[in-house]
């Protein structure tokens, strides 16, 4: 979809914002990230999707690629823009994409996300989405689906330093707010959650020709 056919649905305001602190710490949180009525459409798609749409995470590289529920337990549902509410989301990050190029020169390439499905129990240690340079994913972005989100429901999103030494963050997976970080530099992890915890990860990637193949892979 066409950055003028998302309908500018991120204010200058909050692009400004997200330029400014992805450049001073290289993380955002940004709650009501979403016109709201498209929050709701996509919890309302999530939700209505069945069991068997997710399937179950894998984590590795190629053919090293295996599920590995001891390290994370979700499942997940790629977007591909087959409805409308999935093309709307795809056109606000598209307008983020050029965005970020614009104010920072990033050079992101292209965007990829998934809904993410913790049934009560599920978990994800803790780990980086991506290594210096050996992937093409730069910047990590989570969007949380989660209105009825109460302390006790835990699975937090913890953000960590570069060195792991330092908790930055602790990320209520609350409706409509959204963290993007640097996919390269923060470790992170998500707290074993008591209660169905849905969100939409996504990665903005910059164009890895050189390497002639998607990576990580699907
Ligand atoms: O759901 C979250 O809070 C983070 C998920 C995550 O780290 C990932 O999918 O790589
Ligand atoms: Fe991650």
């Amino acid at each position: 979809m066409s950055e003028s056919a998302s309908l500018q649905a991120l204010s200058e305001q909050q692009l400004s914002l997200i330029a400014s602190e992805l450049t001073e710490s290289g993380y955002v949180l940004l709650s009501e990230f979403l016109p709201l009525h498209l929050a709701q459409s996509l919890l309302i798609e999530i939700h209505s999707m069945s069991e068997q749409a997710f399937k179950q995470a894998a984590i590795g590289r190629d053919n090293l690629q295996q599920l590995n529920e001891k390290i994370r337990s979700n499942t997940l549902h790629w977007l591909t823009g087959r409805s409308l509410v999935q093309q709307q989301y795809l056109g606000v990050m598209e307008q983020l994409r050029n965005a970020i190029n614009r104010r920072l020169f990033m050079g992101l390439f292209d965007f990829e996300c998934h809904y993410s499905h913790y049934a009560p129990g599920d978990f994800y240690k803790m780990h980086m989405d991506a290594f210096k340079g050996a992937s093409n994913r730069v910047l990590s972005t989570v969007l949380y689906l989660n209105p009825e989100w109460q302390p006790e429901h835990a699975g937090e999103l913890l953000l960590y330093s570069e060195d792991q030494k330092q908790l930055l963050l602790k990320i209520a997976p609350k409706f409509n707010d959204c963290i993007l970080f640097l996919s390269d530099t923060f470790p992170h992890e998500v707290k074993v959650t008591q209660t169905d915890r849905f969100s939409i990860a996504g990665w903005f990637r910059i164009n890895a020709t050189v390497a002639g193949q998607l990576d990580p892979p699907r």
